[in-house]
């Protein structure tokens, strides 16, 4: 296995150290039955990097993914946030501190425009009830915020649209304006560019980029040209275990990569 200029290990290190680790994991397992998905592998995330999890089809890039957000419980091991473990943490409590979740496009309202979907994550962040009904001018008070969410990915003129109107590169969009709105410094998205034509991959990729600026983010991709364009490192899994780690062309020349991707249905 290669690991090409890997992070130092921060465990408890500080975030204000621009080579800390956001993230990191020891020894994380999970099986499912007598079935290892993920097998002890040792993770870590940079401050402000742009990381791709890849790997081929079965490699337990989704389970990782769900163990990192605790969207699935690990069977071993453990997951350290800026210094704390959270190994056991609720989703939400981890996004209250920072670290959220995107692309969960069932998590905007289809019936409401854009400009309240946006309103309502905001509401949501500083916990207000989702008073639909509340009279306009008290939620007035969100819309110069509203606006520059939906400025920051280019939804401007969509601000009135239902989402369900929304084309499908935009719903994405959406969904990342909502998650902004809970001012994360970690974003984890999971395979962004899925079901995307090519001019939304090449809009969400710059967007992506963009709004990665000064953030963190990890994101399962299978579009390996997106993650050569934009992430800056990248993890490959193979069988449930990290099999390399680098920049794109480091992990691209390795021959146990290339191995894996051999007979897999990816370009
Ligand atoms: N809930 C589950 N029950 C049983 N096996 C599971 C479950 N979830 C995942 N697996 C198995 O764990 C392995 C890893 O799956 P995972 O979905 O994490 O891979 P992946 O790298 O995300 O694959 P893909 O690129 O195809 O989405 C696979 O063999 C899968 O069948």
């Amino acid at each position: 296995m290669v690991r090409c200029g890997g992070p130092k290990t921060t465990q408890g290190g500080d975030v204000g150290d621009a080579n800390a680790n956001v993230i990191e994991t020891r020894g994380l397992t999970r099986t499912f039955g007598g079935f290892v998905a993920v097998k002890d592998v040792d993770f870590a995330v940079r401050k402000h990097a742009l990381h791709a999890l890849i790997g081929p089809n079965g490699a337990g890039k989704s389970t990782l993914f769900n163990l990192l957000t605790r969207f699935l419980p690990a069977t071993r091991g453990t997951i350290v946030y800026r210094g704390t473990d959270v190994t056991r943490t609720p989703p939400a409590t981890l996004a209250r501190r920072g670290m959220v979740r995107s692309f969960q496009i069932s998590s905007v309202f289809p019936h409401l425009t854009t400009h309240e979907n946006v309103r309502i994550a905001l509401q949501s962040r500083h916990r207000e009830t989702f008073a639909f009904w509340r009279a306009d001018r008290s939620l007035k008070h969100y819309d110069e915020e509203v606006r520059t969410l939906l400025a920051d990915v280019g939804l401007e003129p969509y601000a009135q649209r239902l989402a369900t109107e929304l084309p499908y590169g935009r719903k994405r969009a959406l969904e990342l304006a909502t998650t902004l709105a809970m001012q994360p410094d970690v974003i984890l998205l999971d395979e962004p560019m899925a079901g995307m034509g090519q001019e939304d991959i090449a809009r969400t990729a710059e967007l992506i980029r963009r709004v990665g600026e000064g953030r963190t983010i990890l994101m399962v991709e299978h579009n390996l040209s997106v993650v050569a364009d934009i992430c800056d490192r990248i993890t490959v899994l193979r069988r449930g275990e990290i099999i390399a780690e680098g920049s794109y062309a480091e992990v691209s020349a390795d021959p146990e990569v290339r191995q894996a991707y051999i007979g897999s249905d990816h370009d």
